[in-house]
């Protein structure tokens, strides 16, 4: 094709198809707030707060209780001032010359000033209590979320709408940077109210009633806004993670060579827009429901508001108040309308925050449900044998198990090789052997314990696997191979599982050696190939010399010198161990005893290398056409 052609085949081409409609679907894709009152949802206010309390004193108990304290210094401020204010009032307009009238105030002025410096000061102690706070919260709760989401079964990742859940819960998280400055500025803003309101009381009844009517309709809409706020960021939830995930994989530098090189960019920037615009267009869609919202309350405060200082200015005129308490009424009546003021946007963003919490609570909870309950059975090495009996696995949501009734012996000191087509079930049952899964139906057993009534961690203790996709860890090379085990201290072992796997040279010629992080986009980080990485992933299962180890497809990306060397060290140690390898390049199923032929999740044909190629069944098939080139 011409370049000429290629460009009109562009210009005719249809318009690249928009990101796919994902919902957040299953049991969770119902708004939790949909079916909530308003009076329920203010009436969650306290519970949230005790609830930062509680996150907070767990944090940090002398910083609550200096922010316990500041509030207090705050409430007791703002009484004061008024009531100052009220008594410098009195004397300013009352009898006298000017002389007189200052002479008989400055007391009272002077305690006014005294009693606002105490409260911006308690202003400024909270502020510093708060950042001690905040911080490490923010950690405790971000790295609980981390920790969750690592020790579920990893049978619950397939679970509908769990990542979804993740994604809202990590919201949660976010919230967490202002939790407790929006707590605490609520707090203040209500002792403030409650304080500036006794005294406006104290002067007239009636104004206290007539601004609660004020500031009430502006509490109503933010309450009202921020339940909006929520429903249009629930319905972009599921948006909103795969994106997230979209981002990482279009600009990492681990992907830019296939992202480039296959002319990718236009469509990933396309789809990246897309789907940003679609959640932009949900939330423009309740910019009128907002608008309306913050009119009809800004409407009913208003209409309250003047109503009020009509009454103020009434009671002043027809003489019903003192001048002098009428001026001080004034200076309460603006404290009391900001606090109040204070107290709804405040009260609202709490109220939002609790929204968001609850959903990381509700993700926390869930995930410490799925926390694997097996039994504590110890598994003590050495493991001599593993026994598969009757074994099925299905995946959620799939219609035909990914395992079929597999039954096998393993030996110590023996190989079992397992191939099969794609999607055969090959990575299923290496799952299910290290029991990283439990089988719907049969049983795993590892020297007669099932693995259902095992302790995971000490079957995982006993356990090294090469899988199929294995991360590429931006630590230190040492690190990169030591992961997993106890601290040692001592290279030898590390230079040990290095030369097991032919990268003795390519260490050396790194930068810093064990020491160089393998962290390419960070200053000083180096990069290794694909082959070598994978070396690395096999160093690191041999390193834990496991009584099971287990190779998915471990030389894939390696030259044959490498897969020789491999395969050769994986021989030399089978004695002390069992050895699973799953591959597709059949030539390396030689150095197995055993090898089992999967199909649809079933064994079709088992043997030695030498029955199954003269067996004339798909092995040998597989083995024909991997010759005929
Ligand atoms: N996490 C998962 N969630 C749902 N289905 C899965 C998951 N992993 C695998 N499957 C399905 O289970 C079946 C077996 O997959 P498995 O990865 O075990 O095959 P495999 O033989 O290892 O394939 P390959 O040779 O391609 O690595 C496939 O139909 C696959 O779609």
């Amino acid at each position: 094709m011409t370049q000429a052609d290629a460009r009109e085949q562009q210009d005719t081409a249809p318009p690249p198809p928009p990101p796919a409609e994902i919902r957040y679907s299953g049991q969770y894709s119902v708004n939790p707030l949909a079916e909530v009152s308003f009076g329920r949802m203010c009436a969650q206010i306290p519970a949230v707060l005790a609830r930062i309390a509680r996150l907070s004193w767990r944090t940090d108990r002398r910083a609550v209780q200096l922010l316990a304290g500041c509030q207090v210094v705050t409430g007791l401020s703002a009484a004061v001032q008024l009531a100052a204010t009220a008594r410098a009032m009195g004397s300013v307009l009352g009898a006298g010359t000017v002389g007189q009238r200052l002479g008989a105030a400055w007391p009272a002025l002077l305690v006014l000033a005294v009693a606002a410096a105490l409260g911006r000061g308690a202003t400024a102690v909270s502020a510093y209590a708060d950042r001690r706070i905040t911080p490490r919260l923010t950690t405790e709760t971000d790295s609980a979320l981390v920790e969750a989401v690592c020790r579920v079964e990893a049978a619950a990742y397939a679970v509908d709408g769990f990542t979804d859940r993740q994604e809202a819960a990590e919201m949660g998280v976010m919230r967490t940077l202002v939790m407790v400055a929006d707590a605490q500025r609520f707090l203040s803003a209500l002792i403030r109210m409650v304080t500036a309101g006794g005294v406006l009381s104290v002067l007239n009844l009636v104004m206290l009633p007539l601004l609660l009517l004020a500031v009430l309709p502006a509490g109503i809409g933010a309450v009202l806004t921020a339940r909006v706020d929520y429903e249009i960021h629930y319905a972009n939830v599921a948006d909103r993670n795969v994106r997230g995930m979209m981002r990482w994989w279009a600009t990492t530098s681990k992907y830019g060579d296939e992202v480039r090189a296959n002319s990718m960019t236009d469509y990933l920037v396309f789809w990246y827009r897309s789907l940003s615009d679609r959640c932009d267009r949900r939330t423009l869609a309740a910019a009128p429901r907002m608008l309306r919202i913050a009119l009809l309350t800004s409407l009913a405060g208003g209409v309250f508001l003047v109503a009020a200082w009509g009454a103020l200015a009434w009671l002043a005129v027809t003489g019903r108040i003192a001048l002098a308490i009428a001026a001080t009424a004034v200076v309460a009546v603006q404290t009391t309308l900001a606090a109040l003021s204070q107290v709804v946007v405040n009260g609202a963003a709490v109220f939002h925050t609790s929204l968001y919490l609850g959903d990381m609570q509700a993700f926390l909870d869930d995930a410490a449900a799925r926390a694997p309950r097996r039994g504590q059975r110890d598994i003590g090495g050495p493991v001599e044998e593993i026994r598969l009996e009757e074994v099925v696995y299905r995946y959620p949501g799939k219609d035909r198990p990914a395992v079929d009734g597999v039954s096998l012996t393993l030996r110590k000191g023996t190989i079992l090789a397992i191939v099969g087509v794609n999607g055969s079930g090959k990575s299923t049952l290496t799952r299910l052997l290290t029991g990283i899964y439990l089988p719907d139906k049969g049983r795993v057993s590892w020297d007669g314990t099932d693995l259902a009534d095992a302790d995971p961690a000490t079957v995982w203790a006993r356990t090294g696997l090469v899988p199929q996709i294995f991360a590429q860890w931006p630590l230190r090379v040492r690190e990169n191979v030591t992961l997993g085990q106890p601290r040692t201290g001592d290279d030898g072992p590390v230079w040990e599982a290095v030369d097991a796997v032919g990268m003795r040279e390519a260490v050396e010629a790194l930068p810093a050696g064990l020491d160089t992080l393998l962290a390419r986009d960070i200053f000083g980080g180096a990069e290794l190939s694909g082959g070598q990485w994978q070396r690395l992933a096999c160093s690191r299962a041999l390193y834990r010399r496991p009584e099971l180890l287990i190779l998915d497809e471990p030389t894939s990306q390696m030259d044959p010198r490498g897969e020789h060397g491999v395969f050769e060290r994986v021989k030399a140690v089978a004695a002390d161990r069992i050895t699973v390898v799953v591959t597709h390049r059949l030539e390396n199923t030689r150095i197995a005893d055993h090898i089992v032929v999967l199909e649809d999740g079933r064994i079709t044909e088992q043997g030695s290398y030498d029955d199954l190629v003269h067996a004339g069944g798909t092995f040998a098939e597989l083995l024909e056409l991997s010759h005929d080139r």
